[in-house]
């Protein structure tokens, strides 16, 4: 039916009635039909009240016809709010979502700032601390090594990562290494024997000719690759020290490698090391439940503790704390504590450096570069630690994982250091013994003078002593993980005890020379960078609503800029809800032409432009001059979608059953071993995936459903006739559909197009296709 009418403005032409729902759809145009210019507007409408003789509005499109100049303000006004959805209208609740999670954006955007505002650059001078300090001055420095699992933790890596420590360029006796294994594996006790041996010839070596860096498998590694190694030209001495040393490093490398490929040691193995106990390591011993294994390996006052030039070596010393199924042991946090006081007996070093068992030192003099904060005549006694940036060895150029945190180390840092100091985020960090064993800000702390009982002890002696305080019983009813130590029941135990610091009042320092002082490994799928996202995040979010959270614990304790700070990290998680929303939401409402955003030629369309433009600038600018590339840019921004559509998707569901007491949160160890082509297509920048994980399910089906609506609507764009008002209310819709279709072009290569083992499992590419084309099926009867 079409029947045309009349009134004093507008002539309205009814298109079509529905007698079954009562709706009517007509188009009203103005009176005077020469006039091109005008509007033209399409109405569905519904006849309602008792008589049928109201109308009740339910969709308005305006529509400009082309070449149209007027534009008055009523006119103007009159489209800007018919833009909101009305009730019971398609869309509604889709775009008061969209409102919600702009306004979440934005307020998340303010926390951000906080690491912008203030930024502070540090500087060393380290030669004004060999000038106002001898040797015989300097403070005793305690290195913690971790370690928790022999094959995901090579052996042979964490010997490099102690050997490195072991020669920094520091007083020997001044240096205490502690190795701990909470793998309680022999064969990475074994492995440091031979590094204890191997030091005797290696410390030697590095201090006399000054190398860098003074882990032997990077130095070694550096120096193949760089055919212009200054030394050989340098001196033909150097060059012959430098094969035999290498020669003695890759007999003892062979050693520890049969070992660890054949998972045990063998009488022959352990004979070669009488001096040393392998009988803890019986039948009856088990990972989860052993007493505590504690070996002294070189002691510098024997002479064992001797390199071959009969300098003195550092200390050096394996411990396996003991572990019981009743006792929670607290991953890292546990770990630590333990060290802590265990060193507390042996060395007592005033300066505690903890490094993860992948993170070898890079730089000989960090140690220095750390004490000239902590020793600095005005500000030092305020400061309780010094944290580096973790930077990583195996990261690629374009750093498709986006595992180098560029403008977290770069930037963000650096802001927080402008109001108080970084966050401790565990390896590489120096803090002062007694502020991390509960010393609070502007007390003093009893100095025990453990050194001199020391002396007149044996090592044997020493050692059983200090075994008391690594078993489990130790920690009952005490204070270590609460007021002591590091802080127990949280993922980031190093974040939640750094916070739990500066709230006493200490300061921190942002140390980030230019040659990185530690270098790690870097996990290499894209599996294990989300699951480590999982457990910051996570455990970020627990700290925000703990008893220490930053948001209110922390009130007038730290600086209104650091308590911002602290809440952009602590609210990863939470950012899931809205990026997820985002990522599907207006690409699916593309399949019923329903509009979220302005129109194009609506001013509104202004601040989404302004926006985007600005913060997208803003960030590649940021990144190209922390060092980064435009591609290394574009991979951070798919990372980035990727860890908050599923790592703190995972992190905040976790985080909810954990304070409901459900779960627990654990400790997922990131693995430093790679199988030899995920390594390959590491280096090559191809997304690995090879496993099925839910997380993969999550971003395949959001891939997905992307791809379907791109493809839906680019099939209305070439068959349907109304083009112009498609990309004149939905263009916003469509490029977000469009840019969110470009950086899953990883993601669809690997679920349609690679054949490699690293591709995303068939099983896993059908399900998603599966369910994608569930959702948007139903979403277009649906609506
Ligand atoms: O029960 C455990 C679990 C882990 N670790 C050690 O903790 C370190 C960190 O573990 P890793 O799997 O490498 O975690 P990352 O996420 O890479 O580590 C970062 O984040 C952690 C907090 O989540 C910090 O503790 C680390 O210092 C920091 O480098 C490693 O040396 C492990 O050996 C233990 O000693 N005992
Ligand atoms: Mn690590």
């Amino acid at each position: 039916m079409m029947i045309s009418c009349t009134s004093l403005s507008h002539k309205i032409t009814l298109l079509a009635f529905h007698p079954d729902d009562g709706d009517v759809f007509f188009f009203s145009r103005s009176n005077n039909d020469n006039n091109v210019e005008e509007d033209v507007e399409f109405f569905q409408c519904r006849m309602v009240g008792k008589n049928h003789n109201q109308i009740e509005t339910l969709l308005h499109l305006p529509r400009r016809v082309l070449g149209r100049r007027t534009n008055s303000k009523v006119e103007r006004e009159r489209t800007l709010l018919s833009f909101i959805p009305k009730q019971g209208q398609i869309g509604r609740w889709a775009w008061i979502g969209l409102l919600a999670a702009e306004l979440w954006f934005g307020f998340y955007w303010i926390l951000t700032q906080s690491h912008r505002w203030n930024q502070l650059y540090r500087n060393t001078f380290k030669d004004k601390l060999s000038q106002r300090f001898d040797d015989s001055e300097l403070p005793c420095v305690d290195i913690f090594v971790c370690t928790a699992d022999p094959t995901i933790e090579p052996p042979l890596m964490v010997i490099n990562t102690v050997l490195s420590v072991m020669s920094y360029d520091y007083p020997s006796e001044k240096l205490s290494v502690y190795l701990s294994d909470d793998g309680a594996s022999d064969l990475t006790f074994y492995a440091l024997i031979e590094a204890s041996n191997f030091a005797k010839h290696w410390i030697p070596y590095c201090k006399k000719y000054q190398i860098e860096p003074r882990s032997p498998a990077a130095y070694f590694k550096s120096n193949i690759s760089s055919s212009s190694s200054s030394f050989i030209k340098d001196s033909h001495d150097q060059a012959r020290a430098f094969v035999i040393i290498k020669e003695i490093y890759e007999e003892m490398a062979t050693r520890i490698e049969k070992v660890t490929k054949w998972g045990q040691l063998s009488e022959e193995d352990k004979s070669k090391h009488n001096a040393f106990t392998f009988s803890h390591w019986d039948s009856s011993w088990s990972r989860s439940n052993h007493h505590t294994i504690l070996q002294i390996i070189i002691d510098g006052r024997e002479q064992n503790g001797k390199d071959v030039g009969g300098c003195t070596l550092p200390t050096l010393v394996y411990l396996a704390r003991e572990k019981r199924p009743q006792f929670h042991h607290n991953f890292k946090a546990g770990a630590m504590n333990a060290l802590i006081r265990v060193s507390s007996e042996i060395s007592n070093g005033e300066i505690i450096l903890n490094v993860d068992c992948d993170m070898y030192t890079n730089n000989s003099q960090s140690i220095k570069d750390a004490l000239c904060f902590l020793l600095d005549e005005e500000q030092g006694h305020e400061i309780a630690y010094v944290q580096f940036p973790q930077k990583f060895e195996n990261v690629t150029k374009n750093d498709l994982y986006g595992n180098d945190l560029r403008t977290i180390s770069s930037v963000e840092f650096h802001g927080l250091d402008g109001y108080g100091g970084p966050l401790y985020i565990g390896s590489g960090c120096f803090h002062r013994r007694d502020v991390l064993s509960g010393r609070k800000f502007g007390t003093e702390f009893e100095k025990e003078e453990k050194k001199e009982n020391r002396e007149r002890e044996s090592v044997r002696e020493l050692e059983e002593k200090a075994k008391e305080l690594a078993s489990c019983s130790c920690e009952k009813n005490s204070l270590w993980g609460k007021e002591k130590g590091l802080k127990y029941g949280c993922p980031v135990e190093d974040v939640i005890t750094g916070l739990s610091i500066q709230s006493q009042g200490w300061k921190s320092v942002y140390c980030n020379p230019t040659r990185p002082a530690f270098l790690g490994v870097a996990p290499t799928s894209l599996d294990q960078v989300l699951v480590q996202h999982k457990r910051w995040s996570e455990g970020d979010l627990l700290i925000m609503l703990s008893k220490y959270s930053p948001a209110w614990y922390a009130y007038n304790k730290i600086s209104l800029g650091l308590q911002l700070g602290y809440s952009a990290y602590c609210l990863w998680a939470p950012n899931c809800l809205a990026t997820l929303y985002y990522s599907f939401i207006p690409s699916l409402y593309l399949l019923n032409a329903t509009p979220l955003f302005p129109k194009v030629s609506s001013p509104w369309i202004i601040p989404f432009v302004y926006v985007i433009f600005a913060k997208y600038t803003y960030s590649l600018v940021e990144f190209l001059w922390s060092g980064g590339t435009v591609l290394g840019w574009w991979n951070e921004q798919r990372i980035w979608l990727y860890k908050r559509t599923t790592s703190y998707l995972f992190a905040f569901i976790d985080t909810i059953l954990n304070l409901l007491g459900v779960t627990n949160s654990a400790f997922v160890i990131t693995a430093k071993v790679t199988d030899e082509d995920v390594s390959e297509r590491f280096e090559k920048e191809i997304m690995e995936f090879g496993t099925t994980s839910p997380m993969f399910t999550i971003l395949a089906v959001l891939a997905t459903i992307n791809l379907f609506c791109f493809i839906g609507v680019a099939k209305e764009v070439v068959v349907g006739k109304d083009i112009a008002r498609v990309f004149e209310t939905m263009s916003m819709q469509i490029l977000l559909c469009g840019v969110l279709i470009l950086i899953n072009l990883p993601l669809y290569n690997g679920l349609f197009l690679r054949k490699d083992k690293g591709k995303m499992p068939s099983s896993l590419t059908v399900k998603s296709v599966a369910f994608a084309l569930f959702v948007c099926t139903s979403f277009t009867f649906m609506y």
